[in-house]
């Protein structure tokens, strides 16, 4: 697995040890290999995301990060560090979970002051803190509730609350905006980017949902099997995924095996191209294929009306399955099943795949 997506450039001169630094970590759990050889290097003040399909073993990489599992080999660096022996209170990180873990018999101000009551801080400093960390997630008004009078998003929000008030390096969140529906996820999801912008902290960020991490990452390593299959920017793994595995996963793809791209591209191997480069136009359109352009024939299998636009499925003479994304402007998407249609895209769009993963 290549490391070449550097994580963001330093001033000349400046040399700044990783927020994280992680080499050769693995985890096994009996004969599961949960997490096989990671290595990953997280900059200060990163939104970085660790994004997989359940199994994948993202949560134990954060749980590694956090302290909460024992490496079986390789090492965690924090700021230059070395805290894989450490224990998860001398490390300088919290944690978010997606079950927000509050204290339900304790008001919200009470339940962001906890971690400092445990610290030793004074009553009147820890409630001032609290107030003031409640006030960054816009909730000091509902300070005096008990967790049960909140809404889920304001639970949410209560949960950050109680992290950032302990001026944690790295805050580590465990899918959490999973509980909440989808309006309300969006909206976190902006209020959360915001709040780690306004923060500064490094934020490591596991979930299974490929839009949000497309969202709110610097940057993304996509997971499978324990092992990073992709490091880089949510451009550079849209853009150019490095297998099919991730080019399947984060988003929808057209997959072109080796027969068929000998057939479409007139080259082997394996590669894929987004619906959205796909451009639709009636059978009537015979123009050739222009220079660095694609040209087949299709007919319409199914058109889906999506309101901003239309995915139209599609079906190659060779039998070749392919989707189409247009917009609401453009093609007339109104065609019937059956219709034969001309498909164009660019070559410069055609991501080659490298073999066998
Ligand atoms: N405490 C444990 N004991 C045994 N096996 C475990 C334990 N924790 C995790 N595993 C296994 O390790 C693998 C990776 O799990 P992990 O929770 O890290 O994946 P994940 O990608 O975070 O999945 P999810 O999104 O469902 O949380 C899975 O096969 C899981 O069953």
């Amino acid at each position: 697995m290549s490391l070449s997506t550097s994580a963001p450039a330093e001033p000349a001169g400046v040399v700044e040890a990783p927020a994280i630094s992680i080499r050769g970590l693995r985890k096994t759990f009996g004969d599961v290999v949960a997490v096989d050889d990671v290595d990953l290097d997280i900059a200060n003040g990163e939104f970085f995301s660790m994004l997989g399909p359940s199994g994948s073993g993202k949560t134990t990489v954060l749980r590694m990060i956090a302290g909460f599992e024992r490496p079986t080999a390789g090492r965690i660096q924090l700021d230059g560090v070395d805290v894989t022996a450490a224990a998860p209170f001398e490390r300088d990180v919290h944690t978010v979970f997606q079950d927000y873990a509050l204290f339900p018999h304790m008001s919200v101000v009470d339940n962001v002051a906890y971690g400092l009551r445990v610290r030793g801080e004074r009553t009147k400093a820890r409630r001032e803190r609290a107030l003031q960390a409640l006030e960054t997630v816009r909730l000091a008004h509902v300070a005096g509730r008990r967790p049960s009078q909140l809404s889920g998003g304001q639970r949410q929000r209560v949960a950050l609350a109680r992290a950032i008030v302990l001026e944690p390096k790295v805050l580590l969140l465990d899918e959490p905006l999973g509980a909440l529906d989808l309006k309300l996820r969006e909206q976190m999801q902006v209020e959360l980017k915001q709040l780690q912008r306004e923060l500064g902290i490094t934020f490591v960020f596991v979930t299974h949902d490929q839009e949000e991490a497309l969202t709110l990452s610097d940057r993304i390593a996509v997971f499978d099997a324990g092992r990073i299959q992709q490091l880089g920017t949510p451009r550079e793994i849209y853009e150019q995924p490095s297998s099919a595995y991730v080019a399947g996963f984060v988003g929808t793809t057209n997959l072109l095996d080796s027969a068929t791209s000998q057939w479409i591209l007139g080259v082997a191997g394996e590669h894929a191209v987004r619906p959205e480069r796909l451009r639709l136009s009636p059978a009537t359109d015979t123009e050739p294929a222009g220079t660095g352009e694609v040209r087949v024939e299709a007919t319409v299998v199914e058109t889906i009306y999506l309101g901003t636009g239309s995915r139209v499925h599609l079906r190659t003479d060779g039998g070749t399955e392919l989707i189409a994304l247009e917009q609401s402007t453009g093609f007339d998407t109104g065609e019937d099943r059956g219709d034969t249609v001309t498909v164009r895209f660019a070559r410069a769009d055609v991501v080659s795949l490298s073999s066998g993963s």
